[in-house]
């Protein structure tokens, strides 16, 4: 079967590529994905769009897969306020950089209303004549006054719905379970299960070095060989 399957396989020989240009994404996308997805990265800020969370994340994979010239990953965050009708939401990165944690809470001052959502959109294109497509993921919380370590973005001013702890104060595991990145990477992984992709060890490829084979299954047209380096 796996025989008959291979034989007619069209060769893609370009991995998953996730590209980002913050270590901390990175770092996160490592651990929930572990073994699931391996993929490798690259570090590279990509200009991005105004506008709409999911536009932004597509064309965001448009602009990757033309430079990896492969397949690619991304994934755009939001944090969003309700009181302010979802913003500053895609720009929450340079809100964040211009007036800290302090400045977004007191964006709230003025209202009652504390509650947020944060948002991730991921988006995966085969390659850049493919359309990618998107995966949102969302946890709502509210902004409290900073708590908890200072090491990535605005953890320390988002609490959760149902937790006590900020973001930053939870252990990393914690996090990861209920997080807006967590959330929607567990539809990614639901895509490359139901579109049928498998990973299965090559020996051929294993002699290149730390490479694993996804292989997308028979009711896929094609049948295609994506190959993914472990980092
Ligand atoms: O889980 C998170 N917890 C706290 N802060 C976070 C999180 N995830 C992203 N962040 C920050 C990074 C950036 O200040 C903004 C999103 O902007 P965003 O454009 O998606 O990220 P980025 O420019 O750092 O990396 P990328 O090269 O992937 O676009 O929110
Ligand atoms: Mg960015």
């Amino acid at each position: 079967m796996a025989a008959a399957v291979a034989s007619r396989a069209v060769m893609v020989p370009r991995p998953v590529t996730f590209v980002t240009g913050n270590a901390k994404k990175l770092e996160e996308v490592k651990t929930i994905l572990g073994q699931s997805i391996p993929f490798q990265s690259l570090k590279l800020d990509l200009p991005e769009l105004q506008g709409e969370p999911e536009e932004i994340s597509k064309e965001k994979a448009r602009l990757a897969a033309r430079q990896v010239n492969g397949p690619v990953l991304v994934e755009d965050t939001c944090l969003c306020f309700n009181a302010l009708k979802g913003l500053p939401g895609p720009y929450i990165k340079w809100f964040l950089q211009k007036i800290g944690h302090e400045g977004l809470n007191n964006l709230l001052l003025a209202y009652e209303d504390k509650s947020a959502y944060a948002l991730c959109a991921f988006s995966f294109a085969l390659g850049p004549e493919v359309e990618p497509v998107t995966f949102l993921g969302k946890t709502p919380g509210k902004i409290v006054p900073a708590r908890g370590p200072n090491d990535f973005g605005w953890d320390p001013v988002f609490q959760p719905d149902g937790y006590d702890q900020t973001y930053a104060e939870m252990p990393k595991e914690e996090k990861n379970k209920i997080s807006h990145r967590s959330r929607a990477l567990d539809m990614v992984k639901t895509h490359f299960a139901e579109a049928g992709y498998k990973f299965t060890p090559s020996n051929e490829v294993n002699k290149c070095g730390p490479w694993i084979q996804i292989l997308c299954s028979s009711h896929n047209p094609k049948v295609l060989y994506l190959y993914t380096q472990v980092v």
